[in-house]
Formats: structure tokens, sequence, C-alpha cells
């Protein structure tokens, strides 16, 4: 395509503030609308930042395959200045750096790759297992369940047994890990809200609203958690240096022996796991919360869903992770919950100048994708606001970064490194979900009068947690 030279078009910007107050409280949404009348590539001046809001498939394949070895750096938050973690972080290092590439070698060989996944499946449908016998309990006590929390609990414990090989959260204590999902969704509520220091560089020093300050005690509690753990493992056992004696073949020690190597610093292996339990725990637990919470509203979804786990594995046998192929319904209600509430990539940075859909898009630029956008899009989507699971059933969608209408987890250098992660532990707990208790709304909530609206961090979040009450399905019979 021949390129115009010129900039995109976008919304008329006030002075000095640029389109700030354009994005509202609801950016994924004000985005949407102000695209409807822009166009797909537009133009935000934000402070002293240039953007460029991508909310098309066409668009967003030439951001992230076309131009990708362009568009893939970041741009870097001031928040995460702090304690110098963009220096450290797999997720806001530039793909290129020396770094950043033992980084992701150590998560793909150690964590994510197909036959670590494997093999550590069984820890995964063993976390599963204390979540049903937890709802279990509260279903014999008759006590509603926040499942989001829940879930949470049962995430967190994976990714920490596959870091660390120990539980950070506990089951039989409502509260347990309460703290922590309320420490990390302050920290990506920070990530994710406008901040005036990234749109005026030069108030940082003052940082405005406060956030880096924030930002500075999350990471503290965080790595006073990480510290322990460290210490735990390194003790002095005898052998100055030492190992102790309760190695794990788990992550941890992959990245103990890259310090032994000085390929890794104890900063870059804070900074890692911090990054992996926050992308971790943030992504997974919140997507099934608003999957249960869609089923709910259509309860003729839910017994879609069971009867074809029925009919697939029986009810006596377990949902593991290597049924998924299986079960279509239930993927495709996993892309359905994709659709519907993915917001914001996280934003990418133009390296040069670089020639997008036609356009001129100046060095530095800051690339926001609005999946949220590209999700409610009535031109691919017909009545794009419905819940229908169903559309997927007879179209072949890859929601693995092949199909540009629906990339949850991103496409090209950038895609999500957990995404394999994430993908089979959505599944399996949602299925397990659905196949062991019939679900009802606590609180006196019904489908038609269930509040589905969203706070936006890094992710989508729902806005009110959703309550339920749990029947095991086998005490019916
Ligand atoms: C349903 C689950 C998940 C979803 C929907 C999801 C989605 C995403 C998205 C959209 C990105 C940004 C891509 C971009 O900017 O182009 C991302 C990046 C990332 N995700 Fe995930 N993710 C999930 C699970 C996980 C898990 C389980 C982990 C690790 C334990 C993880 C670790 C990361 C990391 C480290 C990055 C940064 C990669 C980079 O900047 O190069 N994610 N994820």
């Amino acid at each position: 395509r021949q390129s115009n030279r010129g900039l995109p078009p976008g919304p008329r910007s006030l002075p000095l503030l640029g389109n700030i107050l354009d994005l509202g409280t609801k950016p994924h949404r004000a985005l949407t609308e102000l695209a409807r009348k822009h166009g797909p590539v537009m133009t935000l001046k934000l402070g002293a930042v240039a953007a460029v809001v991508v909310s098309s498939s066409e668009a967003v394949r030439e951001v992230l395959q076309k131009n990708d070895h362009i568009l893939s750096s970041r741009a870097t938050p001031d928040v995460m200045r702090v304690r110098d973690h963009y220096k450290h972080s797999i997720v806001w290092l530039s793909t290129t750096s020396p770094k950043s590439k033992v980084l992701r070698k150590a998560c793909s060989v150690q964590m994510f790759s197909r036959q670590k996944l494997d093999r550590t499946e069984t820890l995964r449908r063993s976390k599963v297992d204390e979540l049903l016998d937890c709802l279990h309990v509260s279903s014999i006590r008759g006590q509603e369940v926040d499942i989001g929390q829940a879930v949470f609990r049962t995430v967190l414990n994976m990714i920490s047994n596959t870091l660390f090989s120990i539980d950070l959260a506990r089951h039989d204590h409502e509260d347990s890990g309460l703290e922590l999902k309320e420490l990390l969704w302050e920290m990506v509520k920070d990530v994710g809200s406008p901040n005036i220091s990234d749109f005026f560089p030069v108030l940082r020093w003052i940082d405005p609203q406060g956030a880096r300050r924030r930002m500075d005690a999350y990471f503290g509690k965080l790595f006073a958690v990480f510290d322990r753990i460290i210490d735990e493992r390194t003790r002095f056992g005898g052998l100055e240096g030492s190992r102790s004696s309760t190695r794990g073949d788990d992550m941890l020690d992959t990245l103990l022996d890259l310090i032994d190597s000085s390929e890794l610093s104890r900063e870059d292996i804070n900074s890692l796991l911090l990054d992996l339990v926050v992308a971790g725990v943030d992504t997974t637990p919140t997507a099934v919360e608003w999957a249960m919470a869609e089923l709910l509203r259509h309860p003729e979804k839910m017994a879609k869903a069971r009867a074809e786990i029925e009919q697939a594995l029986g009810m006596d046998t377990k949902v593991r992770e290597s049924d998924i192929p299986r079960l279509h319904y239930l993927q495709a209600i996993v892309k359905e919950i994709a659709r519907l509430y993915s917001p914001f990539l996280l934003p990418h940075k133009a390296d040069t100048e670089v020639d997008l859909c036609g356009f001129k898009i100046p060095k530095n630029t800051q690339i926001m994708v609005n999946m949220w956008a590209m999700g409610r899009d009535s031109s691919v989507w017909q009545d794009p606001d419905r819940f229908e699971p169903e559309r997927f059933l007879d179209i072949e969608v890859d929601i693995r970064g092949t199909d540009f209408e629906l990339i949850p987890f991103g496409a090209g250098r950038r895609t999500c490194p957990g995404m394999l992660l994430g993908y089979r532990m959505l599944h399996l707990i949602l299925g397990s979900l659905i196949q062991s208790f019939d679900w009802e709304l606590a609180n006196g909530e019904t489908p038609k009068t269930m509040d589905m609206s969203e706070k936006l961090g890094v992710t989508l979040n729902k806005a009110k947690p959703l309550y339920v009450i749990a029947t095991p399905i086998k005490l019916q019979h």
C-alpha cells in the first residue's frame, strides 16, 4: 500500500492536555467510541506523548506481524522505574536485550515448554482438587463463595508451586491470599491507570499522583516474600554457599543456577518472580470469574457445557488438560470470554518511524492495541455484545496469536510467554467447576439483574465480585 505519509486522524486535542480527558474512567470504551468516528488507526495526544490507537484486525496485523520488529519495544510506565524494575524485567526490557533473552529462555525451558507443562499437569490437577474440596466444605456449611477469590488462590498456588514448590495461599482459610490479591490489584490498577507522570515526563520527579510511591511499597512487600523463600533455599547447610537440601527442581533452582553462572543477578530474579506472579494471577482468575458470571446469566449454556463434558468423559472421570481438544463448547466459551472481556495489550512503542496502514507513525509513538474495540466490532462479529459461544463452533479461530480478530495473548515477539500455561489452567479450572457443581447466584441476585460492570487494571476485572452457592452434583443422586 502506498503511504500517504500523514499522521492517522484523531479527535481534536486541547492545548497541553491533548486528549487525556477523552480517556475518561473507562478508556477501553471511550477509545472504542472514538475509533468508530476516526477509524481503526487513530492518533491521540496524551500530554507530551504521541500515541496511536489500533482497533481493527487488519491494522493489528500490520502492528504485530508486518512491523513487529519495529513495534515490539515497550513504552515504560513511570511506576515501573521503581527499584529499576524496568531494567530487569522480561515485560519492560527490549526483546533484543541479552538479559531479556536469558530470562525468556529460562521461562520457556523451565516453565512453559510443552514437556514441562505435561510434567507439571498433575500438580495443577491436585490444586484444582483442593479447590473443589474447599467448595464442597462451603456447600456443606451453606456458605456463599467469592468464586474469583477462590480461583485466585488456586492459580496463585499453581504458579507458586511451579516457581518455588510451595503454596502461597491456603484454602482452609477464607481470607488467605486476600491481602496479596488486593495488593496485586492495586499494583495492576496503577500500571493500567492513566498517570500524569507518563503524559508529562518533566513532572516525574514530583510523582504527582503518588503512584511511584505506592508501587515502591507493593514491590517491597512482594520482594520480602521472595527474599524469605530464596534465603530458605540458599541457607548455608554447613558448607558456605551450598544450596540447602530443599532443592525443588523448580524454576527457582534454575534461576539460582543462573546466578551461580553470573548470567543473572538477584535483582533480575526478584523482578522475574514478581512479573510471573503478577502476570500469572491477574489473568486466569479474572477470565474464570467472567465465564462463570456469563454462564450463570445463561443457565442453558452452563447446562450445554456440562452435557458436553458428561458426554466426553462421563461424570466420574475428572477433566484433565489433555481433554481440552475434545471439549469444543468449553473452548468456545473461553474464546467468547476472551472476545468480550479483553482490554488493551500492554503498550508497545515505535523504535523508528514506520508506515502503518498508509500512515506515517513517528519514532517513539506509543501503540495502544484496543482488543475491546476489536471484540465488539459489528463488522466482524454478529450481535457483538451478546454472549454467544456458539459463534465459535462453526468457525476456526485460534486464540494463540495466529488469527488477528482475537488475540487475547497478543501475537508476534511480545506474545504472552505464559500463554500455554494460562490456556491450560483456564480450561482445566472452568471445566472442573462446571463438571462438579450446580451453581446458583447468591445474595438474591438473578440472571436478569446481575451487575456485569467492569473495572480496568491491566486486565478487565468484574467490578462486583461474583458470589455463588455451589451444590455438589454427586450429592444429589
Ligand atoms: C488467561 C491467561 C493470560 C492472558 C489472557 C494473558 C495475556 C497477556 C497479554 C495480552 C500480554 C501482552 C502482550 C503484548 O503486549 O503484546 C501478556 C504478556 C505477558 N504475560 Fe500473559 N496472559 C495470561 C497468562 C499468563 C501467565 C500464566 C503468565 C506467567 C505465569 C504470563 C506471563 C506474561 C508475561 C511475563 C508477559 C510479558 C511478555 C513481554 O512483555 O514480552 N501470562 N499476557
